[in-house]
């Protein structure tokens, strides 16, 4: 069972002093699946991931990642893992091209730099130096980093923070292709969107555990909710209604008003709605 997993987490334990941040969370990532970590501030996400990464010690648990415990891992460990930091990739003076190729050479078997830079959307800024680049550009760079060793599993901590829409869209492409691939992404991210358009599985942390896990689209009973319709009445208000079956309900209204039913939608609650009353903030 644990060679399908690419990250198996039990009973992870990791203390500030007297302040707990993780508190005996379970885990498991299987291969070649996109994993998002969501979670409010402080619950415990980036302890959790820089314990996966080898950069924290824990107080107790155990952790394997690709098969290995992080605490003891060494260079060829390091190499198969591609970690994307925020804020990473500060080389003022040398230029987009100059970076990548220098990260290249830390990985025995890197990819093409310039097929990379091309794959982050960098082509066109490949000679101008870091400086010059604008934050999402930086971001871009700061993946691409994190790619150029060809890694089996890629961890992105908040990759899309500062992307306009269309670079964020840009993004979710490229992962999307690394995924299909065949790598593994562990991702945080407090885009409910994102998590939503790329995770195959979702995995919310509060309190140090994890509370619940499951697909974007069944994660707390999602799939089973209500579905909201509402429709304006004859005298311009709206009237609202919870169904199992919103199906009859929307054909009952149909006949009803004779065809058209005046300003008529039917909701179910979104993936943020669902995790907002998962951390008890809805
Ligand atoms: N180096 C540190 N020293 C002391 N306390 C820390 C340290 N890093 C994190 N903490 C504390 O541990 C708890 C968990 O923090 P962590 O950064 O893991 O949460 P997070 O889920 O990543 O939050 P965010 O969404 O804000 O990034 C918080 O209470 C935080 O204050």
């Amino acid at each position: 069972m644990t060679n399908n997993l690419a990250i198996s987490v039990r009973g992870l334990r990791k203390s500030y002093g007297d302040n707990t941040a993780v508190d005996g969370l379970d885990l498991a990532v299987h291969r070649g699946e996109v994993f998002a970590l969501l979670g409010p501030n402080g619950a415990g996400k980036t302890t959790t991931v820089e314990i996966l990464e080898g950069f924290r010690q824990r107080d107790g648990g155990d952790v394997s990642v690709l098969g290995v415990d992080p605490a003891r891992a060494d260079a060829a460990w390091r190499s198969r893992v591609g970690i994307v930091l925020q804020g990473t990739g500060e080389f003022d003076e040398l230029t987009v091209r100059e970076v990548v190729h220098h990260f290249a050479g830390f990985y025995p078997e890197p990819d093409d730099p310039d097929d990379v830079i091309s794959r982050v959307g960098l082509a066109g800024k490949a000679g101008s130096r870091t400086h010059a680049l604008s934050g999402g550009q930086k971001r871009r760079l700061d993946v691409a980093l994190g790619i150029i060793g060809r890694p089996e599993l890629l961890f992105l901590d908040e990759p899309t923070t500062g992307f306009d829409p269309e670079a964020r869209r840009e993004f979710w492409e490229l992962i999307r292709g690394l995924a299909a691939a065949g790598t593994t992404i562990v991702l945080t991210t407090h885009y409910l969107d994102e998590a939503e358009t790329l995770a195959d599985r979702v995995g919310v942390i509060a309190g140090g555990r994890v509370v619940a896990v499951d697909t974007p689209a069944k994660l707390g009973e999602r799939e089973n909710a209500l579905a909201t319709v509402a429709w304006r009445t004859p005298d311009g208000s709206v009237e609202r209604a919870q169904s199992a079956t919103p199906t009859a309900l929307v054909a009952e209204l149909a006949a009803r008003y004779g065809g058209e039913v005046p300003g008529l939608t039917v909701t179910r609650p979104t993936l943020e709605d669902i995790y907002l009353t998962m951390i008890g903030q809805r």
